[in-house]
């Protein structure tokens, strides 16, 4: 007997790139790490028949679109960087709600390091 599942979630965990984020000018010239995490609610998953990824919401397209931009962009604020990823995967048709949290590691001495992270629903 099939459940009535409730609500499904997606989680891209850990997604380590590379780019130029900070506001400091040595910044500005070498790449740094950040430890991408994204969660986001979509219902799709609930029922997708098995096999059809088109009537789901296909992480790796969300990854995909997230590398590049991360990668082949320059940002000052850390909270920049991740109201643009949330913009990017908001943007993706059957998302209603998403969470990113950015790590900037080793970002401050004696910290391991510093995130921020934001929220957005669909209204
Ligand atoms: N909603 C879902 N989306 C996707 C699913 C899924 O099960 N539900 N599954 C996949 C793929 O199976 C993915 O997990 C593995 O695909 P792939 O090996 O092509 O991913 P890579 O990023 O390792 O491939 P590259 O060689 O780097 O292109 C996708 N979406």
């Amino acid at each position: 007997m099939p459940q009535h599942y409730t609500q499904g979630t997606i989680h891209i965990k850990n997604l380590l790139l590379r780019t130029y984020v900070g506001i400091n000018p040595e910044e500005k010239v070498k790449k740094q790490d950040v430890l991408i995490n994204i969660t986001l609610r979509c219902s799709r998953i609930l029922n997708a028949p098995e096999g059809a990824i088109d009537q789901t919401l296909d992480y790796k397209k969300v990854v995909k679109t997230i590398i590049p931009f991360v990668e082949e962009n320059r940002f000052e604020l850390l909270e920049v960087m991740v109201r643009q990823v949330l913009d990017k995967v908001m943007a993706f048709e059957g998302v209603e709600w998403a969470r990113v949290e950015i790590d900037k590691p080793h970002a401050i001495r004696f910290a391991e390091s510093v995130s921020i992270a934001l929220e957005a629903e669909r209204t």
